[in-house]
């Protein structure tokens, strides 16, 4: 599926969001600014695009896995949701969980974008909700050992 994206002035022959290898469910979304990253700090990201969804997709911006694991470095609302109707620059706010000052480089990839199926409702007012085993057992109701 196409979806338009538009550059903007700060992204200038920047390298679009991609798909790093041939199955990647992510596209890599490169840094259009310089950015220190002080342990604790959260910082917004210019990506230097904007892009038109079509409105049964959203965008989730998730962390990439090396920085956050090894360096802390992670997308302090993640998963950010890109709205379909949303058309500003995409922006991604990240958080340095590290010990460590870390520098981004504008061009260094920050964080991935899954672009994922739009299920909207419509709420069906009740009195009465049909029962199940679970009933309203929650937040560990069901123990941490196996099935046993
Ligand atoms: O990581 C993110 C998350 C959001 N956005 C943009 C696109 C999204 O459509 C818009 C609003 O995001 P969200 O709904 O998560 O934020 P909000 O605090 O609820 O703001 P709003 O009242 O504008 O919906 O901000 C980003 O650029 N990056
Ligand atoms: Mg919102």
């Amino acid at each position: 599926m196409k979806v338009p994206i538009l550059r903007l002035q700060n992204a200038g022959d920047m390298d679009l969001p991609s798909y790093m290898t041939e199955h990647a469910a992510g596209m890599d979304i490169p840094a259009a600014e310089d950015c220190l990253l002080e342990p604790g700090d959260i910082q917004v990201i210019s990506t230097g695009f904007a892009m038109a969804l079509p409105p049964e997709l959203e965008a989730q911006i998730r962390p990439r896995s090396g920085l956050a694991i090894r360096h802390g470095i992670t997308v302090v609302n993640a998963p950010g949701t890109i709205d379909a109707d949303y058309r500003g620059e995409i922006k991604i706010g990240l958080i340095n969980l590290g010990k460590k000052p870390w520098q981004i480089r504008r061009g260094e990839r920050i964080a991935q974008m899954i672009i994922a199926p739009v299920c909207r409702i419509i709420w069906e007012e009740t009195d009465c909700l049909e029962d199940t085993d679970r009933g309203d057992g929650g937040f560990g109701h069901t123990g941490m050992g196996g099935s046993a």
